[in-house]
């Protein structure tokens, strides 16, 4: 029983070597990232190379967004006169996101964005009220672009940290967004995903939801 044991373990113990020598050679014949990456295409999540463009009226968060989500750190910034670009990943997505400002003059530069874009992230300051009209026209022209048709639109109602915003019920009224996808994953049918999630991006939480969901459609 002794001598059995002992060869047991012995027998063990070189079948563990081998397989880690192996391992060892494959990592640097092939290179640490290029497992990594051949890992994650193995197993579905690596391929989601995504355009994605941050849009909104001025002032709604989108550069904020943006910096958190590249370095997860807060800054202030002045606002975007010109569109910036950051290839960035977040979960399994990787994407280059695209910040092409908010005010009036920036806005009309949009369009020249849209062919070949994955996804559309519409950010709104919730608190704004006041500006709730503006940006329902501004996305409404989106969704009727005919260029966007097939393209899922998330939703961000920001800064929900601000008192006195409005439940999420009466901001999707306010924006005609009470039809949408639902936040789980759903079979579409033809129909472009649109979903709604109140966030606040200083406080830090929401949006990781939306991003989430938003992936399951890219
Ligand atoms: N309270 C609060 N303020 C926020 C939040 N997100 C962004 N802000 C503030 O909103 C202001 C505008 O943010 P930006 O990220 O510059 O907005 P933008 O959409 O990029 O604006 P433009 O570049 O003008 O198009 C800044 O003062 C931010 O600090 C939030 O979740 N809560």
């Amino acid at each position: 029983m002794f001598l059995f044991d002992w060869f047991w373990n012995v027998l063990s113990f070189l079948v563990i070597m081998m397989e880690k020598m192996s391992f060892v050679t494959t990592f640097s014949l092939i290179g640490h990232s290029k497992i990594l990456n051949l890992l994650l295409t193995t197993i579905g999540l690596y391929n989601k190379n995504a355009k994605i463009l941050f849009l909104g009226l001025d002032n709604a968060g989108k550069t904020t967004l943006l910096g958190v989500l590249k370095d997860g750190r807060l800054s202030s910034y002045l606002p975007t006169f010109h569109p910036t670009s950051e290839e960035l990943a977040m979960g399994n997505i990787r994407f280059k996101a695209f910040d092409l400002g908010g005010h009036e003059s920036a806005r009309r530069l949009w369009k020249d964005y849209y062919p070949s874009v994955d996804a559309i992230v519409y950010l709104i300051d919730s608190s704004a009220q006041d500006r709730f009209v503006e940006s329902k026209k501004e996305l409404d022209s989106l969704l009727s672009s005919d260029e966007l048709a097939n393209v899922p639109f998330l939703i961000l109602g920001n800064k929900v940290d601000i008192g006195g915003t409005p439940s999420e019920e009466k901001f999707r009224a306010a924006l005609g967004l009470t039809q949408t996808t639902g936040k789980g994953k759903t079979t579409l049918n033809g129909v472009r995903p649109i979903e709604v999630f109140m966030c606040s991006v200083v406080k830090r939480y929401g949006y990781a939801e939306g991003f989430r969901w938003l992936a399951n459609y890219l």
